[in-house]
């Protein structure tokens, strides 16, 4: 089982599977940047031999003419340097635009297409710090941490001339190197392990931070909430607590390294002075070794102060890890199936969310349809959004099957589900865009027509055609710019747009006004006359339309069967039967009467010998 930050449990340091993947296709570009720095490092010694030939040649001999060779050597080697530089740059941007956008690009789409019952479980705050996670990747992938690790077996090549330009100074300079060496092991074991508390508390304020972000208009209405602001300061409290300690640590060992470089130099020089005196080597070699010293001593330094970098990558690439890992909900079958009339077949159907002791739905068997309006009822909590996602093939059943016109559900993909299933959810929310873009998700490159008509249908149409900008108009966030009932209207269009023989309408009139609710209940027994369509509603408007009920108590089945015979039961009238033909028209506001029961074509049968049993709604 994986925490919620994608630190998976056991094998901390396991490596990261899925970074490997992802950068392999870069191997030769990551080959091309190690050449660059090869050259960039051969170029960077330039500056000691400089140095080396100007002490003992010119000045001592006075070679005029060597100066100016060296010197026009030297701006050569600088030109040629800036330009390995800038050519490294421009390929390491390169390199961390397309790590970025490979690991957007996944993990968008886990976002989109993992397991409902996976995504109930990673919150918003969750997505805000994979989202950061992957700039942080590509920066430590790509950017300066990255060419420092580049860099790093090209000291050798230093550490080479170290010992060819003065070989006294070789074993003072390897003794400085295990100093940091020594510095930047014992900075890694102090720093790294804090890391994973600290990135744990920063996770817990951004989950509180981004769940009062998106409640903050509901908390207005709470009005101010000392208790809330508390808990808001803890977390923030905590995060920073450990986030200042480790700055302080980091700081420790940063300055540590600093005054040793210092100190590396004093010593250097000191021993290289010695070594002058006894004629070991000379004034130029001195000056050529304080400069590669430099540029091995600087690395060492900026190590010391990489730790906590390189320990926030791998918490990331951890929850990335994790993340990605993830099996996906299939795409698509490989063949596709005539569409369905429209029967679901539930047999011997369990369900339990993960985590829980019970079971939410249990030893539900039925059948629905073919065609129908039909309602879902029972008690708050009782199962009826749980029973319409397995319906949908959102949830897989924990034990039985649904069975869609004899196939079993688990057979198709998201993308074969969502074009045969129509899906409303209890609290649809639109998404950042304009209205025709929001109706349009539901049917990707539907027409304008198509578009209307199913704005039409979901008696969304007369209100976007009176807004100055009409089916343009941005909804805001999470569609605020318009009323509850404006808001499902739309969420409404979306499911029906495509036409899926099916459909599952979660409370679709929940927030309509009674108006809109019965012209909304003749739209859906119009719907009903060559679709299956399952309501799961509260409302007797929409109850005394249908024609099945199916009635859940505490997930399992209490009763099922036509509603002339259940509405009595639940305490409503059952209506009067109507002229036969199509309802659409009636007049707004008055219900329109249907022939109860199966005879215009739904059926709602419970299997076996279940008795259909008394149930309050
Ligand atoms: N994501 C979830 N994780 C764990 N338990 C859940 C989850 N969603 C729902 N449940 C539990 O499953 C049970 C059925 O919930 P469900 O939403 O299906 O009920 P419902 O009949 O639609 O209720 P309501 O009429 O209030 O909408 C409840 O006990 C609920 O606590």
């Amino acid at each position: 089982m994986a925490a919620l930050d994608g630190t998976p449990s056991s094998g901390q340091d396991a490596p990261s599977a899925w970074l490997g993947a992802a950068l392999a296709p870069l191997r030769p570009a990551y080959l091309q940047a190690l050449l660059l720095s090869l050259g960039i490092s051969v170029l960077g010694v330039f500056a000691a031999v400089f140095s080396l030939q100007v002490y003992d040649r010119v000045i001592a001999k006075g070679g005029l003419s060597t100066l100016v060779a060296l010197v026009t050597g030297m701006v050569l080697a600088i030109g040629l340097e800036f330009g390995l530089r800038q050519a490294r740059a421009l390929l390491m941007q390169r390199l961390g635009a397309q790590v970025e956008v490979a690991l957007a690009r996944a993990v968008y789409e886990r976002l989109t297409c993992l397991p409902l019952a996976r995504l109930e479980s990673l919150p918003p705050g969750y997505w805000q710090t994979v989202f950061r996670d992957i700039e942080l990747v590509r920066t430590t992938t790509t950017g300066a941490p990255a060419l420092l690790l580049v860099d790093l077996p090209f000291l050798l090549l230093t550490l080479a001339l170290v010992g060819l330009i003065a070989w006294p100074m070789l074993p003072v300079t390897l003794l400085t190197l295990a100093g940091f060496g020594l510095l930047a092991w014992r900075s890694e074991r102090v720093l790294k392990p804090g890391h994973a508390q600290e990135r744990e508390r920063l996770l817990s304020r951004d989950l509180l931070q981004a769940d009062l972000a998106a409640s903050r208009l509901h908390l207005k209405g709470l009005g101010p909430s000392p208790a809330l602001g508390q808990r808001w300061e803890q977390a923030y409290a905590r995060w920073m607590q450990d986030s200042l300690a480790r700055s302080r640590e980091m700081d420790h060992y940063r300055d540590l390294a600093q005054g040793m470089s210092v100190a590396s130099t004093v010593i250097g020089t000191s021993a290289g002075a010695l070594f002058i005196l006894q004629q070991l080597m000379t004034m130029g070699g001195l000056i050529a070794c304080n400069i590669l010293a430099g540029k091995l001593v600087q690395p060492m330094v900026q190590l010391v102060g990489q730790w906590r970098v390189y320990g926030q990558f791998q918490a990331a690439s951890r929850r990335l890890d994790e993340l990605l890992g993830h099996a996906l909900d299939r795409g698509q079958a490989g063949v596709a199936l005539p569409r369905p009339r429209g029967t679901l077949l539930m047999e011997g159907l369990h369900f339990r969310y993960p985590g829980q002791e019970q079971d939410q739905i249990s030893r539900l068997s039925g059948q629905i349809g073919p065609l129908g309006l039909h309602a879902v009822v029972g008690a708050n909590g009782s199962g009826k959004s749980t029973l319409l996602k397995l319906l949908r093939g959102l949830y897989p059943p924990s034990a039985g099957r649904v069975l869609i016109d004899g196939a079993d559900l688990r057979q198709f993909g998201q993308l074969d589900l969502a074009g045969m299933v129509g899906y409303l959810s209890q609290q649809p929310r639109l998404v950042a865009g304009s209205i025709r873009d929001n109706i349009a998700l539901g049917l990707p490159g539907a027409s304008d027509a198509q578009i209307v008509a199913a704005a039409r249908q979901a008696g969304a149409y007369e209100f976007i055609v009176q807004l100055p900008q009409g089916f343009d108009t941005d909804v805001g966030e999470g569609g605020g710019r318009f009323s509850g009932g404006q808001r499902k209207r739309i969420a409404i269009a979306q499911t029906l747009i495509g036409d899926p023989p099916v459909l599952l309408l979660d409370e679709p009139t929940s927030d309509l006004d009674s108006v809109a609710e019965q012209a909304f209940a003749a739209t859906l027994r119009q719907l009903a006359q060559d679709h299956t369509v399952i309501v799961v509603t509260h409302s007797p408007a929409l109850l005394t339309q249908c024609q099945g009920i199916l009635v859940l108590d505490r997930g399992s089945l209490a009763a099922a069967g036509p509603a002339r015979e259940l509405l009595p039961r639940l305490g409503l009238a059952t209506p009067r039967p109507a002229p036969a033909g199509p309802t659409a028209g009636a007049p707004s506001g008055t219900p329109s009467g249907m022939p109860a029961g199966p005879a215009s074509g739904g059926t709602v049968r419970a299997a076996g010998p279940q008795p259909v049993q008394e149930v309050a709604a």
